[in-house]
Order: structure tokens, then sequence, then C-alpha cells
């Protein structure tokens, strides 16, 4: 049979039944005329051939037509197994063409909360959040334009309820559909799986936030001061900017301990460190430094401005009692203060200078502050520290 067309099962039916038809017309005849006359020799040899030929066209249809029965039969098997595919696939598929949805599986309706026949009135941009809309419409555009080989971004779209979700679409060139081109579409909704990420995110923000901060007063901790002043040595020795250092210790601290007991000790650390967040600048990084002992690094601040602000802190200090149950409990800091370049060059010198500056406070009587760039002062030391610094009780003030 010819190649070109193939016809249709009712088109091959309906011609073998009319073969069949002249068949039996041509023996009738046949039959009938040597009845009735004595057929021509030439007369009975092409009909012959022609019943032949019919019976040999026939034959050919009805191969046609069960070779068509099969390819059908194949056909909607494959369509069978390729729908099947497209109810059991875990994620929404789409096909979209001139806007709306000309297919969407089963999954894609579950995911938006609507039927698949309702999904078939919608398009892609009535299932997304308008704020993301704008975004979608241009990737379309630029889709069908032939930009993208293959894509894959997140949208928030709106479920039938109205509840919001988020979707990763992965898109492809668009293809030929009846002359039209198609867009089709892989859609997952990644609501929960983003969630999850922002917990992780927190999560670890909240853990590395941990590791860099000290418990009991919430204040930073020596290993980000390390970090930190590592970083601000570097940005100074850029810029040529100052940088300060304030140690500060608080006096007799061992006494408060036994006087009133650990617990009353650690109101005092956690005074003592709202003291010195209080009274911080934004910039400024406050951290317990190890057991009573306190830092802060003053970015972009000179020796002098340094000084008075640890003396700003050892006054406010002083005045403030500790509030611990029925007691208020006096307490005071000693302070040593350093500064890049005037006192150090490189980051453990101006740790070191500050030591050195708090050293000289605490022997020269504690409650005040040590450094080279002390202003005169009655509560300010900064000379070598003498031989004897004596002992004195913290006292309470109730
Ligand atoms: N309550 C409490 N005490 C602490 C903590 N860390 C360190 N200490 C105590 O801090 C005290 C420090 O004592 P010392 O080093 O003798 O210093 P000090 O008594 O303050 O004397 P000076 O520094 O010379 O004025 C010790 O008794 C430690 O047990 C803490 O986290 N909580």
């Amino acid at each position: 049979m010819s190649d070109s067309v193939v016809p249709t099962i009712e088109t091959l039916q309906a011609e073998v039944l009319r073969l069949n038809k002249v068949v039996e017309a041509l023996m009738n005849r046949d039959e009938r005329g040597t009845d009735r006359h004595a057929s021509a020799f030439d007369q009975f040899q092409s009909t012959v051939m022609l019943e032949e030929l019919v019976r040999a066209r026939t034959r050919e249809l009805e191969s046609a037509l069960i070779e068509n029965q099969a390819i059908n039969r194949a056909l909607r098997e494959a369509e069978q197994k390729f729908h099947r595919v497209l109810d059991q696939s875990l994620v929404g598929i789409t096909m979209t063409v001139d806007g709306r949805f000309q297919y969407v599986n089963p999954k894609f309706a579950e995911i938006l909360g609507y039927t698949q026949e309702e999904m078939q009135r919608l398009g892609p941009a009535e299932i997304t959040a308008e704020t993301d809309r704008q975004f979608l419409n241009d990737v379309i555009v630029r889709s069908l334009a032939g930009e993208f080989k293959q894509i894959t971004f997140t949208v928030r779209a709106r479920r039938k309820n109205g509840e919001e979700i988020s979707v990763e679409i992965s898109g492809n060139e668009p293809i030929d559909i009846g002359g039209r081109p198609a867009l089709i579409a892989v859609w997952a909704d990644v609501t929960e799986r983003l969630r999850a990420e922002r917990e992780i995110l927190a999560l670890q923000e909240k853990l590395r936030e941990q590791a860099f901060r000290d418990p009991l007063t919430g204040l930073y901790n020596r290993l980000f001061l390390d970090e930190c002043l590592e970083r601000e040595f570097a940005r100074c020795g850029r810029t040529g900017c100052s940088l300060s250092m304030v140690i500060a210790d608080l006096d007799f601290f061992k006494s408060v301990n036994d006087r009133y007991g650990h617990q009353a000790g650690d109101a005092a650390l956690r005074h003592m460190a709202a003291v010195l967040s209080g009274h911080a600048r934004a910039s400024d990084i406050v951290c317990r430094f190890g057991g009573e002992e306190f830092l802060l690094l003053l970015p972009d601040t000179a020796a002098s401005v340094a000084w008075q602000r640890a003396e700003d802190l050892r006054a406010a200090l002083e005045r403030q009692p500790v509030v611990w149950q029925a007691e208020r409990i006096g307490i005071t800091a000693s302070f040593g203060v350093s500064s890049y370049p005037a006192d150090a060059a490189t980051q453990f010198d101006l740790i070191a200078a500050a030591d050195t500056a708090l050293y000289a406070a605490k022997a020269g009587g504690r409650n005040r502050v040590g450094g080279s760039a002390r202003v005169d002062s009655a509560s300010s030391y900064a000379g070598a520290p003498p031989a004897s610094t004596g002992r004195r009780q913290p006292g309470s003030i109730n």
C-alpha cells in the first residue's frame, strides 16, 4: 500500500467492504454470463485478472488494516504509559500555550489546590503572587524568544485557598504544538525546603553567635576578640586610623565571692557587663576577656578619647552598686588603656600595653585608669606600680 498517507481504520474497513462487494458482483456476473451466453475467452480472462487484482488489493488493504490497528494499539498503550507517568509524577508538569495551561498533571493541580479542569482555565500569571508576576512574565517572554535552553527559578505562587507557597519552576525551550509555541514546565513545591533551609541558616547563625558569646554576661568572648582584633588592626594599618583598647578588671572581686557568695559574684559580673555595654558606641567591641576581666576595643578612637571613656566607665561603675537580693554591693574596677599607633605596633603589643597600664592602675591603688594618655585626674594612674598596693574589702552600701 501507499506509504504517503496512512488511511484511518474506518476508510480501510469501508474499502475492504467495497472491494469484497466488487468481487462478489464480478463473480455473480460471471456465473450469470456463463449461464446465459457462452462467454468469450477474452472476457473470461480479463474477468479472472480483474478478480485477481481485486483480491490482491483486498489482501493489501486487510494487512494495512491489521498494521494500522497494531499502530493504533501501540499509540494508545504509549499514551496510557505516558499518562500514568504524568499522573504519578511527584512534581507538577504543565504545558502552557498562549498564556493558558493547556495541560496540567494531577500533582500540579494538587500543589495549587485546584482540580485539573479548573487549572485549564488559568495560566501561570493567575497563580503567581503579585510580587513575582512581572518577573514570571519576563521569564516567559524570554523563554518564548528562545533565550534559554534550560532555566530554573523560584517564585511565590498563590493556592486556590489564598495561601502563598514557594515553587521552583524548571523549563526548556518552547516546542511546537499545532503551529503554536508551547512551554513545558516542571513545578516543585519548595515551601518546606526553603523554610527548613532558613531554619538551618538561623540555627547556624545562632550557633556561630553562641560560639562567640560568653554565656554568663552575653558579651563577646575572647574567640571573637581574636578574630576582630586582627581584622581591626589590619584595617587601621590600611587607613591609618587609631585603634584603642581598654582592659577593665574588677577590684577585690575574690572578696565579693567570699563575702556574698559565687552567685552574687556572677551578678556583679553581669552588672559590670551591663555598665560597659550601656556606655558602648555601635562600633565598639565589648568582650569578657577572662574571669573578672573585660576588654573594650574602640576603633577609630584616639588615645586621649579612649582614656576619657575609660574614666567615665570607672566613675559610672563606682556610682552604681550591684543589686543582689536585699544587698547593694559597691564595686569598683581598675582600667588600663592603650592605643595604636601611640603605644603599640602590633595587636599583641596593644594588649600587653593595656595590661601593663591596668597593672599600674591596680598598683596605684585600684579604682583608677592607667595608660600613657592619662589626663590629670585624682583617679588616674600611669606611673610604675608601687611595691605594695594593699587590699581592701568591697563595701556593702546597704
Ligand atoms: N562568681 C564568679 N567568680 C569568678 C568568675 N571567674 C573568676 N571569678 C573569681 O574572680 C576572682 C579573681 O580573684 P583575683 O584574681 O584574686 O582578683 P581580685 O580579687 O579581683 O583582686 P584584684 O584584681 O587584685 O583587685 C577569683 O576568686 C575567681 O574565682 C565567675 O565567672 N564567677
